[in-house]
């Protein structure tokens, strides 16, 4: 089901070091960015796409710029899947990301981010538990063909989740197709498409938005940031256990999903 893959590199570079963190952290850059926008029309945007939001552009460039060099450098690792006809690519999750890219891990827990989030969302926000791989994960797409087809990001959680998607690298002909409004009788549905290049982002009710990522072609690579946050952190027992079991066979493996349960690493 699951491979690590070192062949696919489109790149001739062997595989770089994990960079060091630039100067500064992310909280007081994302406060920056943020500071500089019209929240209150990005909020009245979102509102009016139920719950949808695309910038393209909102990370600042050294910030970018640190993701690109953090996704090129964890690509040997990542964790490839296969599932017919809904998905094909491959991730690196949080577990991963915590050992080797806690600049990420430390964007993820911005202040200044999830109070911008909140602002946009209407909703107060809290972050995943720690056992949640999705919390915080890479995707990427590098092999013709990879996709994910239709479907929600349909939350487990008690209360609503979140999805953040921050573009990273984008050499590919993927694109986010989308459609608004399916759950809600009362609006037409509004189907709508794009790329999500380095540095913006996506953000949306993981319920309310269907979407999907259209195969890559030959020799392309695309790789998106996904952040996941929640108005509720509890889980009832037994959609944990389903939530573990989509984790483990469509994105990361058994071995990271289970692993605090197995006592390994
Ligand atoms: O790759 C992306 O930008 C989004 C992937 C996605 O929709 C998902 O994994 O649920
Ligand atoms: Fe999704």
């Amino acid at each position: 089901m699951s491979e690590h893959a070192t062949s696919d590199l489109p790149f001739a570079a062997p595989p770089a070091p994990v960079p060091a963190p630039p100067h500064g952290r992310p909280d007081p850059a994302v406060a920056r960015v943020v500071s500089q926008l019209d929240t209150p029309a990005l909020r009245a945007d979102f509102e009016r796409q139920g719950a949808f939001l695309y910038l393209d552009r909102f990370l600042a460039p050294e910030e970018t710029a640190q993701l690109v060099a953090l996704a090129r450098a964890l690509q040997p690792g990542l964790n490839r899947n296969y599932l017919p006809g809904h998905k094909q690519g491959g991730s690196v999750s949080r577990h991963t990301i915590d050992e080797k890219a806690p600049f990420i891990a430390e964007l993820y827990r911005s202040k200044a981010l999830i109070g911008w989030l909140e602002q946009i969302s209407g909703d107060p926000l809290q972050v995943c538990p720690d056992g949640d791989p999705h919390a915080y994960a890479l995707y990427y797409y590098t092999r013709q063909g990879d996709h994910i087809g239709w479907h929600y990001d349909t939350s487990y959680y008690d209360g609503r989740r979140y999805t953040l998607l921050i573009g990273v690298l984008d050499e590919s002909s993927c694109r986010l197709d989308y459609e608004l409004h399916t759950r809600n009788p009362d609006v037409a549905d509004e189907p709508g498409s794009v790329q999500i290049p380095p540095g913006g982002i996506v953000l949306f009710d993981g319920d309310k938005l269907r979407h999907r990522i259209t195969p890559a072609g030959p020799n392309e690579i695309r790789v998106s940031l996904t952040f996941e946050y929640v108005t509720d952190p509890g889980m009832r027992p037994w959609l944990r256990f389903i939530s573990n079991m989509k984790d483990a066979v469509a994105y990361f493996g058994f071995r990271q999903v289970f692993r605090r349960l197995l006592g390994g690493k």
